[in-house]
């Protein structure tokens, strides 16, 4: 099959992404229009300065840089613009759902409100919705760096808002900050019925991947690279199908992997792990959804039938009902049969 051939059949297979960071879609373009709109001054005199600077050696080296653009996100109308930016490419990639994270930390800590947050979001969310079809749900991320009393404080702030987030997650600097740190406000927010996932074996050891799935009890893990280093975790995956998020182009940016032929998804795929593509911050790493789906098929070698795997993998490790879900899978297998 030609590399066309290929592309044009993942670009119209239905598809959800799970594991992408909203602040993580701010493009260099729309940076410069929010700093203008806000009086900010960035220290960057262009778009290719900026994206100039996106060379990164590991994950801090990007969350240094993450957190710096992330300050011109100021009103309601700069999350909604953010959020409906994300949207239109997902929809042109062929997405049809997402999951999106949101770090409220990263705002709340410098001045911007919650509500301001999630208001925005929530408007792109419902645009998106009726202007492409595209769905979404919001996962609310705390900042692992950051002490477990914030994140209670950020759980507390989150509750008049609990019908409009499925799910609370962890990310930002791995190593250092297992999954225990946030044990007992994990435990707080799966008692307010909300859906646990939590970045794991992106950098940190398999031990962290333990923890999430026997401590946390978490429903995905985000990443889950670094558990084919344990033999015992694999199999422990592979028997409950834990869905794991994972980001090939985030991998190698962040030197994950040295190289995208070296990325672990197709043995993933041979295990029988629940992996699924997503791009976690493509403003960064240079490729949404369908980016991710083509590079790691050219890199690993994956085929038709693996992309259908893959798709199928993101509607069942969704957070759509069971009738929603159902009704997305058979559209992957009409899309398949129909191919
Ligand atoms: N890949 C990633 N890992 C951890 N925290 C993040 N925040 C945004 N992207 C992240
Ligand atoms: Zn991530």
């Amino acid at each position: 099959m030609t590399d066309t051939t290929l592309e044009a059949f993942a670009r119209g297979l239905p598809k959800a992404e799970l594991h992408m960071h909203i602040e993580g879609s701010l493009e260099p373009e729309l940076m410069f229009a929010l700093a203008e709109r806000n009086g900010i001054t960035l220290p960057y005199k262009s778009v290719e300065e900026i994206r100039a600077a996106y060379a990164f050696s590991n994950l801090q080296d990007f969350l240094d840089i993450y957190y710096q653009g992330a300050g011109v996100l100021i009103t309601r109308a700069d999350f909604r613009d953010l959020a409906l930016a994300y949207f239109e490419r997902l929809a042109a990639d062929g997405g049809v759902h997402a999951e999106i994270f949101f770090d409220p930390q990263t705002h709340t800590e410098r001045g911007v409100a919650f509500e301001t947050v999630i208001d925005g979001l929530l408007d792109g969310m419902a645009q998106a919705e009726e202007r492409l079809g595209v769905t979404s749900k919001l996962i609310l991320c705390f900042l692992r760096h950051l002490s477990e009393e914030s994140a209670f404080e950020t759980l507390e702030q989150a509750r008049p808002h609990l019908a409009k987030i499925a799910g609370v997650g962890l990310d930002s600097s791995e190593v250092g900050h297992p999954p225990a740190k946030f044990a007992r406000v994990f435990k707080a927010a799966r008692d307010l019925g909300l859906k646990i996932v939590a970045h794991a074996g992106e950098e940190g050891p398999p031990e962290y991947v333990w923890e999430a799935i026997d401590l946390v009890g978490v429903d995905r893990i985000d990443h889950g690279n670094r558990a084919l280093e344990d033999e015992a975790l694999t199999q422990r995956l592979v028997k409950d199908g834990t869905t794991l998020t994972v980001c090939p182009l985030s991998n190698l940016k962040l030197c994950v992997v040295p190289d995208l032929t070296a990325h672990p998804m197709r043995r993933m795929l041979d295990l029988g792990l629940k992996a699924t593509v997503n791009s976690d911050d493509p403003a960064y790493f240079g490729g949404y959804l369908l980016d991710n789906y083509l590079e790691t098929a050219k890199a690993v070698d994956l085929t038709r039938d693996d992309l259908v795997v893959l798709a199928r993998n993101s509607f069942e490790g969704s957070f759509l009902d069971e009738a929603e879900k159902a009704r997305r899978l058979a559209q992957v297998d009409a899309y398949a049969a129909g191919s």
